[in-house]
């Protein structure tokens, strides 16, 4: 289909006797912006290096931007999980060199290649040897190397590691600017506060199949919202209240009264809750719904694999 750029149909990765990667089938829309995620071991690498052809699936079909991997490779940019630069290079010839590769005329790459290095505050170290970069410093110059041939997917595996806090924004805006150029992007990570600010749709893999594929909001729904109620209130009191699973005490607040998180069942609102409450007369002070994060039901649907 002309508007999806990446499909797996079935694909299984087999090691040995081992399987890394079962059955495993998704598309990505062009244009979006995908995260892959899972827990370490997953199988989330073991995908990637199918998708680029760097590794032959046991079982299954892959297309990428309307074909295969190889055919599209030129229209690919890729950041793998371990990363390496030649050291002795300066980032400028490095880029030049790596946009090479992919078919982009010297003086062109030249040119990009500066650009994005000044975007990235780089400037000043474009014609140092990469040895002499931080490590925060020569992955934006691996970004950039990755970028620079204008790719229509970008896969990058875990770009998130080892950056700290202001770079991983920075990553962040370079991956939304790509998918409003039109670009799609697929990034694996297992950390879930990226995948929540960026993207439309999440694949989840535990043991090397999928355990969800879909919206934020509906892997959202599959962990339990919670309802924070205050006041001089008791266990057995809340656990009575329709929708309550479990509760817990989270401490003592004023005039002996007390914070109580309520956990609901799987797909249960707090509004049935909360009326039950005030029509039994309790002494509610304060409540507050909440709706779980990414990271609650990524620990729901990997069934406690989660390490994030
Ligand atoms: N070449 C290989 N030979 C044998 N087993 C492998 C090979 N590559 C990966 N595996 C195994 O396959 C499983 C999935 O590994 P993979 O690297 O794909 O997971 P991942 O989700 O990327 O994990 P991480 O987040 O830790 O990088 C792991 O148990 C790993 O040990």
């Amino acid at each position: 289909m002309a508007d999806v750029a990446l499909s797996l149909e079935g694909v299984c990765k087999q090691y040995g006797d081992f399987e890394a990667v079962r059955d495993l089938s998704f598309a990505v829309k062009r244009g979006t912006i995908c995260g892959f995620l899972g827990p370490n071991g997953a199988g989330k690498t073991s995908s990637v290096r199918m998708m680029l052809g760097l590794s032959e699936p046991t079982a299954g079909q892959i297309t990428v931007l309307g074909g295969t991997a190889a055919k599209a490779l030129d229209r690919i940019g890729f950041m793998p999980e371990e990363r390496g630069l030649y050291r002795k290079m300066t980032p400028v010839d490095v880029i030049v060199f790596l946009a090479g590769l992919k078919g982009v005329k010297a003086s062109v790459a030249r040119k990009r290649g500066k650009e994005m290095l000044e975007a990235q505050g780089l400037g000043p170290f474009m014609n140092k040897q990469i040895r002499s970069l931080s490590k925060g410093m020569s992955q934006k110059v691996q970004l950039i190397s990755c970028l620079v041939h204008e790719p229509e997917l970008v896969i990058l595996d875990e770009p998130f590691s080892g950056l700290d806090p202001v770079n991983q924004q920075g990553l962040e805006t370079v991956i939304r600017d790509l998918a409003k150029r039109g670009a799609t992007v697929l990034f694996s990570t297992h950390v879930m506060q990226h995948a929540e600010r960026l993207c439309e749709k999440v694949v989840l893999l535990t043991k090397g199949q999928k355990v969800f594929e879909g919206s934020l909001k509906e892997a959202r729904a599959a962990a339990p919202r919670h309802l924070d109620l205050e006041g001089a209130l008791g266990a057995a009191d809340l656990m009575a209240l329709p929708g309550v699973a479990s509760v817990s005490d989270m401490g003592a607040t004023e005039d002996g009264a007390h914070l109580w998180q309520c956990r609901l069942h799987a797909g249960q609102s707090a509004h049935e809750a909360l009326k039950a409450a005030f029509l039994r007369g309790l002494d509610v002070r304060r409540f507050e719904a909440k709706e779980p994060s990414l990271h609650e039901a990524f620990i729901v649907l990997t069934g406690g694999e989660a390490d994030a």
